[in-house]
């Protein structure tokens, strides 16, 4: 009798080189020696995927339910592993699961190494398909299948309808267990297994030991399970992942600026008010013509007349620009162009006026609403209040005092490292320690693109610590910002608490650029309540360049920003800059040149990313490409692309 089998390897690094793929074949190899007359196992399916839950769940239920295979056995995704997944994505697809099969793995494993316990099987019935996940490593997964092989026809006999009494036999004549004694592997692995117990009870000291989230240094990751992605790609992803927040009703005033309409805005009163005068001269009746004419009154620019004068034909009255036109007047003549014939006698006023011009009609006169009439839209639905204050005058001209706008963004910021402490503290620093200059720089961008921060401090290279500070902090911010721990040191634990202790989704957690290599975005929670997590690099430059390069477009584009990306200029630099094998965003200041009517560009210098002086007196990232063997220098006098982060000056 035969029974169908698939293996399915789940690893990112051997589904994109299948040379890497180990376990896959030592199942195999397994799956045929324990083949005999009575029991051949077929292997009819394999395959190899990523460690991506919608393609193992794809592949499983297709051998499952559509293949109606016997026996689906996983290798891979079953760790504690930032990217181990396997069990997630299995678990709710089995109808019934069995712990009986998952303990009898792990509990062969446990007897040749304590990291057994790390591991995190499971197994169970889906239809009529026996599904089994076994480890990555060719060792474990051989130990856990083997543990199992044998009792896996008896099962399936069982969930066939059958009464499993051939199977019954078996077991009674203890063949399946001896038959594992008889291999001869329980020597070797003993061996295996004092050496890594002596090393494990070692580690619990705790010495030197990294946080129990990541597990013993000796099992990290060497090397990062996160795909490299590139800047545009990352933003993308950004983009997809930030919506804009609810509206609120705000005064008009400078607090505007930066904030973005989330109303089509009406003008409630027409300007000018009343019918105005544009300069300073005589109301006259244009018809009348030019002539002496005597100055009836005078119409100045403030609000204590309280009846409109009424102008006769052959009568002028004086007037001031801003003043309220006399009923019956058509136009007003400019001061320069009349001369004063007749004074009062007590030489104060004046009583006749020469007037040298023919006035057109309606000449110096703005008609009621003929800036702006009622109704008309003066801010747009969308439209970005600036600092120019144009959105705001007009607002204030027309008698609009209160504006609907989106909410902006709260974005909250911490710092990680054991070795981090306050840039104010007053004590000398001691070995080890570095002033922490990533909150307060964050601080000052804040400041100036009025983005409220909530500050949480800095926080220890500790799981517990981390997960607390995170949570407490999520709760009060839309974005969060954090620096340090996240790249591939035993303390880097930011990635692991997000994801596990937290639930985010990493979205991404590296990026082909410099600085800034292991940012990371993450989210937390539904579309409505959707928090941000920026992780950026501890480097103070990683995190300054990376805050302009992802944060702030974030936070523009969850205020309503149109345009919510920095913007670019080209600029000529005025240096050779060696190109890096990553694309590159130089520090740069760029000025505008006169004389060569270009911007140019001045590097900052030595570029580490942690050199923060590199940061000083930049107001643009030079946008550089990767090194080619073809192209592995930017030559002085090149035009590059140029993103502003801050003032032309
Ligand atoms: N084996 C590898 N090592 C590193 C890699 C890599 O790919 N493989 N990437 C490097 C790159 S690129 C960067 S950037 C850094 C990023 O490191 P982390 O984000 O994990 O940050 P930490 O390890 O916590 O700190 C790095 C560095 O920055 C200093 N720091 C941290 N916070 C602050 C702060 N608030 N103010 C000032 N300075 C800070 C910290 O003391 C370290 O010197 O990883 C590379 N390693
Ligand atoms: O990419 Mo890291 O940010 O070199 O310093
Ligand atoms: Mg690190």
């Amino acid at each position: 009798m035969g029974y169908t089998v698939g293996i399915l390897t789940i690893s990112d690094t051997a589904s994109v080189d299948s040379t890497k793929d180990l376990s896959g074949p030592t199942l195999k190899t397994v799956f045929e020696q324990a083949s005999n007359e009575n029991n051949t196992f077929n292997i009819v399916r394999s395959a190899i995927i990523p460690d991506e839950f919608g393609r193992i769940q794809n592949i499983v239920k297709q051998w499952s339910d559509n293949d109606n295979l016997d026996i689906v056995i996983t290798t891979g995704g079953t760790g504690f592993g930032v990217k181990d997944i396997t069990p997630e994505a299995i678990e709710p697809l089995l109808q019934k699961t069995s712990s009986g099969i998952t303990h009898a793995m792990i509990a062969t494993s446990l007897q040749k190494t304590p990291f057994a316990a790390l591991s995190r099987p499971v197994s169970g019935v889906r239809g009529k398909t026996i599904i089994l996940t076994v480890p990555g490593s060719p060792k474990g997964a051989k130990e856990n299948l083997e543990a199992v092989i044998n009792i896996l026809p008896h099962a399936i006999d069982l969930v066939k309808g059958g009464t499993g009494e051939n199977v019954h036999a078996q077991l009674n004549d203890q063949k399946i267990n001896s038959s594992r004694d008889e291999s001869g592997h329980q020597c070797v692995h003993n061996t295996k297994h004092e050496h890594h117990h002596h090393k494990y009870e070692h580690d619990t000291t705790r010495s030197f030991l990294s946080d129990p989230l990541s597990g013993p240094v000796t099992q990290r990751q060497r090397k990062s399970p996160y795909p490299m992605i590139t800047v545009d790609e990352a933003l993308n992803i950004i983009a997809s992942n930030v919506g804009i927040l609810g509206s609120i009703t705000v005064p008009v005033n400078e607090n505007l600026i930066g904030m973005v309409l989330a109303e089509d805005v009406y003008a409630k009163e027409p300007v000018p008010g009343y019918r105005a005068s544009i300069v300073d001269g005589y109301a006259v009746v244009a018809s009348d013509g030019p002539g002496i004419y005597p100055v009836i009154g005078v119409s100045i620019a403030n609000a204590s007349q309280t009846e409109t004068m009424q102008l006769k034909p052959g009568q002028i009255a004086r007037i001031t620009t801003g003043g309220p036109i006399p009923n019956g007047a058509t136009a007003v003549v400019m001061v320069e162009d009349t001369t004063l014939v007749k004074a009062s006698a007590d030489g104060l006023q004046e009583e006749l006026v020469e007037i040298h011009v023919q006035a057109r009609d309606n000449e110096w006169i703005r008609e009621i609403g003929s800036d702006t009439s009622v109704g008309t839209i003066v801010v747009r639905k969308g439209e970005l209040v600036t600092a120019v204050g144009g959105e705001i005058g007009v607002m204030a001209s027309v008698g609009v005092q209160e504006v609907r706008v989106y909410k902006r963004p709260v974005f909250g910021i911490l710092s990680t490292g054991n070795e981090v402490i306050n840039h104010n503290e007053k004590n000398e620093l001691k070995y080890g320690q570095i002033r922490d200059s990533n909150r307060p720089t964050f601080l000052a961008i804040g400041k100036v693109t009025g983005f409220e921060v909530k500050d949480f401090g800095i926080v220890n290279d500790n799981a517990q610590e981390l997960e607390n500070v995170l949570k407490s902090a999520l709760s009060q911010v839309d974005v969060l910002v954090t620096t340090g721990g996240v790249s591939m040191g035993e303390f880097d634990l930011l990635k692991p608490t997000l994801e596990r202790s937290l639930g985010a989704t990493i979205h991404f957690g590296r990026l082909k650029m410099k600085p800034g290599k292991p940012t990371t975005f993450a989210t937390i929670g539904s579309d409505e309540s959707k928090k941000l997590i920026f992780s950026l690099p501890g480097n103070p430059v990683s995190a300054t360049v990376t805050f302009y390069l992802f944060v702030l477009p974030a936070l523009r584009k969850i205020a309503g920003y149109n345009n919510w990306n920095l913007p670019i200029v080209q600029a000529e630099l005025t240096n050779n800059i060696n190109l890096d094998p990553r694309p590159e965003y130089h520090r740069a200041l760029i000025s505008f040149d006169h004389m060569k009517g270009k911007f140019l560009a001045v590097s900052t210098g030595n570029q580490i990313s942690s050199r923060m002086l590199s940061m000083r007196s930049c107001n643009a990232l030079l946008k550089l490409p990767e090194k080619t063997d073809q192209l592995k220098e930017f030559a002085k006098g090149i035009m590059v692309n140029a993103i502003l982060i801050g003032q032309l000056n």
